[in-house]
């Protein structure tokens, strides 16, 4: 079995971490780096995994995970650059950097993947997509699958589509959060106690989730149909959505997270 070390457990790395321990991974085969030691004690006395440095993790791990923001790795690489060897396989999480900025700074011939996974991972129903770095092949990209589909889906992708990608799996759970904040207010204003509201909604979401996942007919716009009754109260807030623009603003949502992904990247050519 790897050895997995997480470069920065913050709200990914963890999730990554606990969903591992949870698909039933030995804590043992885990470790972490993290720069706030009060935050690496609280990590290690939940989770039992072991907080290491830097060199540590490079020396022992046959994966590192890199999950610091984006606007951290450099100071990331200074670190890891001079004592990693190209044997190690080097999994990206971070958004909108592309493969290419690790293959500059690290040995000639490293294998990386870059990954776009989401913070279901914590609940073992993750989105996880996967792209090949110029020097990582299809057993690189094995290791990888058999490791992410241990906390949910993954699926592969041709590294060009990774920014689209973050906008939409990777950032989608937060507008699914968004959308449910603003219902359970909706319940509010209409004067239902805001834990019934949001007993109601979740319940809701649960549901529609799972039949857009395992029904057998999955297409959204078949099951909004069948809710939609002629004359109905559901036709009766649809107009309204559509009034407001919903639609284009979701479109405008996601492109300018896939801009923004696109931004965070170019800031390391
Ligand atoms: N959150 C999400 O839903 C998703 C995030 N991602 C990607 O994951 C990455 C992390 O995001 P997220 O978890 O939200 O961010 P967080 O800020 O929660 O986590 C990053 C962690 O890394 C720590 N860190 C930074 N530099 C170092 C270092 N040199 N050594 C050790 N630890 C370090 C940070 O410390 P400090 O607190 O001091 O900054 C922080 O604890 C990003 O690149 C993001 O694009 C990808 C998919 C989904
Ligand atoms: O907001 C972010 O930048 C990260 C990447 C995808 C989800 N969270």
């Amino acid at each position: 079995m790897n050895s997995i070390a997480v470069l920065g457990a913050g709200k990914i790395g963890e999730s990554l971490l606990a969903g591992l321990l949870q698909a039933g991974r030995n804590a043992d085969e885990l470790m972490f780096t993290e720069r706030h030691p009060e935050r690496a004690a609280q990590l290690t006395a939940e989770y039992g995994i072991e907080h290491v440095d830097v060199a540590t993790a490079v020396r022992r791990a046959d994966v590192l995970v890199v999950a610091v923001k984006p606007q951290d790795i450099e100071p990331l690489l200074d670190q890891v650059a001079p004592l990693l060897d190209a044997a190690t396989l080097v999994v990206s999480l971070c958004a909108g950097l592309p493969t290419k900025l690790y293959e500059r700074r690290l040995a000639e011939g490293t294998p990386v993947v870059r990954v776009m996974p989401n913070t279901p991972m914590v609940v073992g129903e993750a989105m996880s997509a996967i792209s090949a770095g110029s020097h990582a092949g299809d057993e690189h990209l094995a290791v990888v699958e058999e490791l992410l589909s241990s906390v949910g889906k993954v699926v592969r992708v041709p590294e060009t589509q990774q920014d689209a990608v973050t906008a939409l799996s990777g950032s989608g759970p937060a507008y699914f959060f968004y959308l449910v904040e603003a219902m359970i207010d909706a319940g509010i204003l209409l004067g239902i106690p805001r834990a019934t509201a949001a007993d109601l909604i979740v319940q809701a979401a649960v549901g529609a989730a799972t039949m857009l996942r395992d029904g057998t007919e999955g297409h959204p716009t078949i099951l909004r149909e069948a809710v939609t009754s002629p004359a109905g109260t559901t036709i009766a807030g649809i107009r309204e959505l559509e009034k407001h623009g919903v639609r284009a603003a979701l479109i405008d949502a996601i492109e300018a997270a896939r801009d923004r992904s696109v931004e965070l990247g170019r800031a390391h050519d």
